[in-house]
């Protein structure tokens, strides 16, 4: 009966400790939120790949606005970049991979956003509502790297939860949602709140419950 409530859900990110060890890095487990997990890491990212991973989106971020892509969205304002595999996105995308706890096949590609001042994003969910066609593979757990230090603004809140993470350069916030209380999935509502000052670069990885890269 009331057991049943209080019952802890089972996660996906079931690291013990405060380390990760991935192949290739040692991530910190720097702080938690037990249910909805959110979790936040650090040494995820070196300075040299945050800045590496800033110039390769840059530029694909100008060719994409060439192309005439200007379409205004009020949720989201910021300007995003689908990476294309090279060898640099493969070896840290491995790392999210272990880190999240999924194999890469179920990832979306990798994601990089700009936000200038004043962009942000609107309070929202990653997974897609149970009516839209994305969700036969909903996503399941989300990753989001923060590639620069922002002077002001700029967190990554959670106003269910009244928790917000501040933007510094090589950390990440980790959070998951495949919980089978709605409610608690509901609870990792989020937002990019406004940059006030200097700009905001993150990387985000989505993961889906299946695979979902063609192998
Ligand atoms: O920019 C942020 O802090 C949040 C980004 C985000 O929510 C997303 O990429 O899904
Ligand atoms: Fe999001």
């Amino acid at each position: 009966m009331i057991e049943n409530t209080t019952e802890k859900e089972q996660t996906i990110f079931d690291h013990i400790g405060n380390t990760i060890k991935t192949d290739d890095r040692e991530i910190r487990i720097l702080a938690k939120y037990e249910a909805p997990l959110v979790v936040v890491l650090g040494n995820v990212l070196s300075d040299e790949e945050c800045e590496e991973l800033i110039n390769h989106s840059r530029e694909q971020l100008q060719r994409s606005k060439i192309g005439g892509d200007h379409a205004v969205n009020d949720i989201r304002t910021s300007s995003g970049v689908f990476c294309e595999e090279n060898e640099m996105i493969t070896r840290i995308e491995k790392r999210f991979s272990q880190i999240m706890n999924i194999p890469i096949e179920h990832g979306d590609s990798l994601q990089v956003l700009l936000y200038t001042r004043g962009q942000e994003y609107r309070p929202h969910y990653d997974f897609f509502a149970e009516t839209s066609r994305a969700s036969a593979n909903n996503r399941i757990s989300t990753l989001i790297m923060y590639l620069n230090d922002v002077e002001e603004g700029g967190e990554t809140a959670f106003p269910l939860l009244d928790i917000s993470i501040f933007p510094n350069k090589g950390m990440a916030v980790y959070f998951e949602y495949f919980y089978s209380s709605h409610e608690l999935n509901d609870f990792t509502l989020h937002a990019g709140t406004p940059v006030i000052k200097g700009e905001k670069w993150v990387a985000t990885m989505w993961m889906r419950r299946q695979s979902f890269r063609p192998s």
